[in-house]
């Protein structure tokens, strides 16, 4: 059976910025991967000045922009399998928690669950991953798109295995505290160091402890292919975004590097002290076992 992978996001830019290495991993092993994108990210911020007059509160065209943006950025990829959830527009990108946009009356926040999972479900029944990938209960960071973002991938992935396709495995995306650390760490002399106030990395909204994550899939081969796809992010992530100090200053392991909690599934054979899967289909049938 081929590899079929489907990656669940919410916003034009999350697919790159959370899982850009391990999308670009497997599209270049033939894998056919799939992106379900849950929202345009209508109400995103502009940092492109030109494109200033696209934002919510006037042309309000940004998600038609953000597409565009999107398509770039899966170019840089590699093949990959691109579908917005209900079709583009059917869920408006719902804001950060507790603003006004969350009222919107397509606000995903406020999605009906079983309409959206069907959504879903329609795309697993086409593509019968055997992996899915979104994020945790939280959210990854608590912004309302992501957490129904992984409401709808779950549910979803319930009533596919009821019908018989369910996936395999279900992996959240997760960043290892010893990660964490060396990043803050890493960029503390860094001019523009974003976590300059940050006195613990317990104060982040995310992070896991080492012993609790199941997989690193090491994309360092896709680095460049992870800055090309973020660069064509360009109205979310400026030419400033420290994301660019961690990728051109700390080495690849920093952005190339992406890991994993497993939520469903059985964990393959694994490397280091922790036992990390190093193949998210380790474990699987047509799964090559991790390399010890
Ligand atoms: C990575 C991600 O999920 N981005 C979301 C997020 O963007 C944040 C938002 O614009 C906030 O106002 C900024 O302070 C913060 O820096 C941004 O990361 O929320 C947006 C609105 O829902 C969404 O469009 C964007 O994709
Ligand atoms: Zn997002």
């Amino acid at each position: 059976m081929a590899r079929s992978i489907l990656f669940v996001h919410a916003h034009p830019d999350d697919e790159s910025i959370g899982t850009g290495a391990t999308m670009a991993h497997y599209a270049a092993q033939g894998a056919h991967v799939t992106l379900v994108t849950c929202t345009l990210g209508e109400e995103g911020e502009i940092h492109v000045p030109e494109l200033a007059q696209l934002e919510a509160a006037q042309a309000d065209q940004l998600g038609g922009y953000r597409l565009t943006e999107l398509r770039s950025a899966l170019a840089a990829l590699g093949t990959i399998d691109a579908r917005m959830l209900g079709g583009a527009g059917r869920y408006r990108d719902s804001g950060m928690m507790g603003t006004l946009a969350n009222e919107h009356p397509r606000a995903f926040w406020g999605a009906d669950l079983e309409e959206a999972s069907m959504h879903l479900v329609e795309i697993m029944d086409e593509v019968r991953p055997q992996v899915v990938v979104t994020y945790d209960a939280n959210g990854f960071y608590g912004h309302p798109d992501h957490i129904q973002a992984h409401r709808v991938a779950m549910r979803a992935s319930e009533i596919a295995a009821e019908r018989g396709f369910g996936p395999s495995k279900i992996y959240w995306t997760a960043m290892p505290l010893s990660v964490l650390k060396a990043g803050v760490e890493a960029l503390a002399d860094s001019t523009d160091n974003p976590f300059a106030a940050v006195t613990d990395v317990a104060d982040f909204p995310f992070g896991t402890p080492d012993e609790e994550v199941a997989a690193c899939i090491d994309g360092s081969d896709h680095h460049d292919a992870k800055v090309a796809a973020l660069k064509a992010h360009a109205t979310q992530i400026p030419e400033t975004s420290w994301l660019y100090s961690i990728a051109g200053n700390f080495g690849q392991e920093f952005m190339g590097v992406e890991h994993y909690t497993l939520a469903h599934g059985v964990r393959g054979r694994g490397d280091g002290p922790y036992g990390w899967e190093t193949d998210l289909f380790s474990g699987l049938p047509d799964g090559s076992p991790a390399a010890r």
